[in-house]
Formats: structure tokens, sequence, C-alpha cells
């Protein structure tokens, strides 16, 4: 069975009635097995199931359940219970362990060294980079070549280098008995296709059942076939307008030709969208029927309607941050939780100027996906420099930056840190320092620019340009040391743009790390904070769940889509259907924000701007579902600087605070 739900169809709970309606007919619960795309979601689906069960129990005539429990998880999850119980029959040590994502780099990298690829080939791609090209060729089950060819165009001249390493990968893994995530779903369909096992596998599940098919992979197809070749028993259940994980090897593929792989299947279609509200529903809908692919499917709702969303035309970032902030507060006075309120972006940077205006108005918050932009490595390194010169007595951000360059070790760095002297002229014994070959290009430029940075701290340069010199020389650095460089040097230019809010940069450097604004990267644990949050998460981390109100954040082409994946069609349409997921996580009240104007520095450095146009996903003959209004909000003197100091208002409302 195949069941193409609709966002906000209710996909969950047609799962759970399914899986215990097969346990009231009969089933054993430890006959069915039920595959999911987090842990979460696997142990949620299990819980309504038990409590579905518990009241139906009651009924006569249904059947009782004898403490076996539905095997529920990950294929990650399943892959690595059934390895433990049968790897034997694949000659698989029981104990294996397994490597995480870092530690598959690390053993890259080490293997990267021992081969000695680096110095025959120049800018051979990175540790994490190697990781994702070889987990793209197991996954996509696709070879080397074409995987370079389509994905990785710029790494295709070091194919032969590449195919060496992720043989002396696949050996030492062999050797140390471990397994990276790739290998638990390569090992499981090899025990569910050729060991003696398979067959015991097969009679063991009565039902398998698939939720978000969509985001399965061409590895993940062929686990599936293999547990159910005839698709007896198989039930999936996804939609493919929400298939959003291409870039983890996902294919739509699996999804769209179900019907065909498994002759007989029984199609059903669920529309009724019990989530948004009609107007919400319509404006999503429309921008579904400009999609190119997928099997088209009109939603309906009964819900009463609540006015068309909003699309809201502001003037740069820093508007979008004030009116998104106010809207929040304004929602919550009429009843609305901050729990109930979520802002969505594409990119975890998107949200760094908003997060200080959050903080500043102490609207607590939680982020979800991402890095948090102040804890990220690079954006350390920047901080570190500037840390530094504004006290040379910083030791920790002077290894900091010191190890940031080729050919400088701990020891060296240790010795440098003692002859640093104080003031605006620390730096000068530095100048005295003889720097081994690899340092010799960067250590006169990095004197130098300390040098300059030290004096800056007074008044002479302004804050966004000392950053926007940092950045300029952590570029080389950065590329070198870390993956995904140009996406990194991005957030530095960010931080130039949240630096222009700060009159100096003591102050900036305290308050970023005194306060840092407040966010997380998964979602093992609730913040301590107060009980009530307004969420933060990127549209990717956003998937499954569902708010009141939804903000989405810089609508503006470039950045939906995101102008990294606008190569070719394919991907331009998995932009649309990330939109779409944001529009459609919203029950009642849904705001598009599109900032009309991108600054190249800081809006206070200069005033160098570009103009955005508006997302390519909301063209004008589409914009009758949406009510458009342009705000144009007071700058009033006291505001200019707003995170400069407190105006007295602040100080009243701190005041008021405290008797509240
Ligand atoms: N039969 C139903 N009657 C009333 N409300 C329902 C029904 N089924 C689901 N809902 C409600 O509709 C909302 C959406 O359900 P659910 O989250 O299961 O949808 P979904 O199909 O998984 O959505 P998406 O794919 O967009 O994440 C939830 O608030 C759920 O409680």
């Amino acid at each position: 069975m195949l069941i193409i739900a609709g966002a906000g169809t209710g996909k969950t709970t047609t799962l759970v009635h399914r899986v215990a309606h097969l346990i009231a007919s009969g089933i054993d619960p430890g006959e069915i097995l039920l595959l999911t795309f987090t842990r979460r979601a696997a142990a949620e689906m299990i819980r309504r199931v038990e409590q579905l069960l518990a009241v139906a129990a009651k009924s006569p005539g249904i059947a009782r359940i004898h403490g076996r429990h539905v095997v529920g998880g990950t294929f990650h999850a399943i892959a690595t219970r059934h390895l433990r119980e049968f790897g034997q029959y694949l000659g698989l040590d029981a104990e294996f362990t397994i490597l995480d994502r870092s530690d598959a780099e690390d053993l890259m990298n080490q293997l990267r060294s021992e081969l000695d690829i680096t110095r025959q080939e120049k800018r051979f791609p990175l540790k994490g980079t190697c990781v994702e090209i070889y987990s793209r060729c197991v996954n996509t089950r696709q070879p080397l070549s074409l995987v370079l060819k389509e994905t990785f165009p710029w790494c295709v001249e070091h194919e032969a280098g590449l195919k060496a390493l992720f043989q002396l990968f696949t050996q030492r893994k062999e050797e140390q008995r471990i397994l990276d995530y790739d290998d638990l779903l390569l090992f499981w369909l090899a025990l569910l296709q050729d060991s003696p096992a398979a067959p015991l596998l097969r009679q063991r599940y009565k039902a398998v059942l698939v939720d978000e098919y969509q985001d399965t992979n061409a590895l993940q197809g062929e686990i599936v076939r293999a547990l159910r070749p005839d698709g007896q028993g198989l039930t999936v259940v996804g939609d493919d307008a929400q298939s959003i994980y291409s870039f983890r090897a996902a294919t739509i593929e699996n999804i769209l030709r179900f019907d065909q792989e498994y002759p007989g299947t029984n199609v059903l279609t669920l529309s009724q969208n019990y989530r948004s509200s009609p107007e919400i529903l319509a404006a999503s809908n429309l921008v579904m029927s400009l999609a190119t692919e997928g099997r088209k499917k009109q939603l309906w709702t009964n819900r009463p309607p609540q006015g068309k969303p909003l699309l809201v035309n502001c003037r740069d970032d820093n508007e979008q941050s004030t009116l998104v902030a106010e809207r929040i507060l304004e929602l919550r006075e009429m009843g609305v939780s901050l729990k109930g309120q979520a802002v969505l972006f594409r990119a975890s940077h998107h949200s760094a100027t908003l997060e200080i205006e959050l903080s500043r108005r102490n609207i607590p918050f939680i982020k979800f996906g991402g890095l948090k932009f102040v804890e990220a490595a690079h954006v350390k390194d920047a901080m570190a420099m500037l840390r530094l010169a504004e006290n040379p007595r910083d030791i920790v951000s002077a290894l900091r930056v010191l190890l940031l360059l080729p050919g400088i070790g701990p020891k060296t760095a240790r010795q440098l840190t003692e002859r640093l002297g104080t003031g605006s002229s620390a730096f000068e014994p530095w100048r005295e320092h003889t720097p081994a070959a690899a340092t010799k290009i960067h250590w006169p430029v990095f004197v130098a620019l300390l040098r300059t940075l030290v004096k800056g701290g007074q008044t002479t340069t302004p804050l966004p340009l000392q950053l926007a010199q940092v950045r300029q020389f952590l570029a080389p650095l950065l590329e070198q040391k870390y993956d995904h460089a140009p996406a990194r040097l991005r957030d530095l230019e960010q931080l130039e743009i949240i630096a222009a809010r700060y009159e100096s940069r003591s102050q900036f450097l305290a308050e970023l790390t005194l306060d840092p604004p407040t966010s997380t990267q998964d979602f093992a644990q609730d913040p301590l904070l107060d009980e009530d949050w307004i969420t933060l998460s990127t549209i990717h981390s956003a998937k499954g769940l569902e708010w009141d109100a939804v903000y989405v954040l810089h609508a503006a082409d470039g950045n939906i889509p995101a102008d990294m994946a606008t190569r070719n069609p394919r991907e331009i349409e998995e932009e649309r259907r990330l939109f779409y997921v944001a529009l459609t996580r919203a029950k009642t009240h849904l705001q598009v924000y599109h900032p009309q104007r991108y600054y190249f520095h800081g809006k206070n450095q200069s005033d160098r701007h570009s103009y955005s146009q508006r997302t390519r996903f909301l063209p004008d003959d589409i914009l009758t579902a949406w009510q458009i209004v342009t705000p144009r909000i007071q700058e009033p003197a006291s505001q200019t600087h707003i995170a400069n100091g407190l105006t007295t208002a602040d100080v009243r409302k701190k005041i008021g605070r405290m008797w509240e």
C-alpha cells in the first residue's frame, strides 16, 4: 500500500491507526517493523499505538497483546539491531563499534596523510568532503565517477586518489572492526540479500511500514525491497511534495515509482488537511501548482477562514528582525503562546540578526538546525582576533589565532605568547620573530593586522571594517582548515552586519560573549529557559512539525531558493518543495518576509547595498492569495543605535520588571 499524504493530512495518525489495526486483527506486535526518519518519531508512534490498543482492548473481539512490542526505529537503528543479532552470518563480530560522522572524518583524515595524497595532489578534497563523496556513492548506489561528475565536479581530477583512499578506508574499518553509518545499511542489505539469515529475517516480519518514504535513498529503497520482495505486507507513507533531502542522497523516485516497482499496489491519497486555515492552504497549494514534477493533488480543509497570509516587504534584515519581534509579542498579547510560534529560514545564519534582536528584547528562544552562530569555530576564530587586539593578555585567544597559521604548533605558539607586550605596542616583539618557512607569507600580514587592530580599538577604524580586514586575512586560512569555506565566509560577513549595531568593539565583544544568543542544534533536550519560548528553525529541521503562527524569513531569491542550490532544475524544484514545507507548518497565522535590500557591509559603515528580488516561488500571478504589506518603521535618533545603550524606556521597563 502506498499512502500519499499531503501536508497536514494526518500521516502520523494514519500510520498509528494502521499499526493498531494490524495488531487488533491478530498480528503479533513483534512481527511489525516500523521504519521512521527519526528515533523520536518511532517512539512517539509506538506510544500512540499502545494508547489506542489500551482503549481498544476494552472492546470485545480485539486480540490481546502478549507483552511483545512493535519493532520501530530509524533505518540505521534497525540495521544495528539486526547486525548484532545475525552479523555472524556475514563474519561480523557482534561487538562491532560504530563510527559517527566526525570519527569517520578523522579516520579519513588520518588515511589522507598516510597515503600522502595531499602532497602529490594540491587541493585534494578535505576530510569532510571525502566522507560526503564516499557516503553519496554508497547511498545513491552510483559509481564514483558519476557522483563526482554530477555532485562534486570540482573534485573530478582527484578520482584516482579518492579511489585509493576509499579502498584503504574500507580496509582499515574492517581491520579495526568498525562500521560507519553507511556500512550499517550496506551490511544490512547484504544480510537480507545474500546471507543464510535472509529468509529468517523476512519471515520475522509480517508487516513493514515506512514513514517519510519521500526522503529515503536508493540504498534504503533496496533494503525495503529485500525485506518484502513482492510487496506483501508493505505500507509506505509519504508526500512527494515534501521531499527535501536530496543533499543526503534521498531520491524522490522511490515514491514516484513505487506503484510501478510493486505491481498491484493499492494507492491511497489523503487530501483533507486538518492543520491549516483555508487561506494558508490556498496560498501553499498555489506555490505547489507551479511545480514541474510530482503527483498533483489539491488539499482542502474544513477549518474556518482566518484571513489571507501576509507577505511583508521590509526594508532590510534589521527591519525584518524588528517587525518579527514586534509581531511575536503582539500575538502573545492576543493569546498565542511563544511555543505556538516559530520562525523558519533556509540557512542557519539567516537568523543571526533576529537572534540578537530577540535577546535584546528578552524573548526566550530555542534554535533547531545548524550551528549555534557564535559557537561556530570560524566565528570564534574571527572573534579571537578582535579579542586579542582588544586585550593582548588574552592567551586563550592568542593561542587560538596563532594555531590557525600554518607552521605554528603549540610549542611555538606558547613561546610567542610569552613575548607579547602590553598596550598599543603589544605586538611589536612579534615583528622580531623569524617565522618558519610555512608561516613566512602569513606572518608579516598577521602582525601588521594586529598592530592596526590594536589601535582601531580606540576610534579610528569602524568595527565592521575591522571585521572585514580580519575576514580577508582569515579567508585563505579557513579554506585550508575547514570544509565549506564559502559558507563560513558568509557567516563572517554576517558578523560584520551584526557588528554595525554596536558602538564600540569592547561592547560588541562583551555582549556576544557574556550573553550569546541561546541556540541549540539538536532536539535532545529542552532549553533551560522560561517555560515559554519561541522556536527558530531551519526549514529542514521543521519537517513534520506545526505551529499556530509561522514567520518565514528572507523570502528573496538567493536565499529561497538558496543561490547554492540553483544549478539545475531539479535543485530548484527541491527548493520549491522546501518553501512549501515552510508554508504548510502554519495553522492560523502565516507571514512571509521579503527584505528588499542587502547591505554589502554593516549598514552603519556604508550604504552600499543591492536590491533583492522576491523569491521566484511567489510570482505575481499567485500573489492574489496574499495580503501584501509594506510597513515602514520610524527610525528616531534613539533607535539608530538601539543596541548601544539603554534608553529611558528600557530603564523603566527594567525597573518595572523588578515588581513583576
Ligand atoms: N482525522 C483527523 N481529524 C482531526 N484532526 C486530525 C486528524 N488527523 C490528524 N489531525 C491533526 O492534523 C494535524 C496534522 O497531522 P499530522 O501532523 O499527522 O500531519 P502530517 O500528514 O504528518 O503532516 P506533514 O506531512 O505536513 O508534517 C495535527 O494537528 C493532527 O492532530
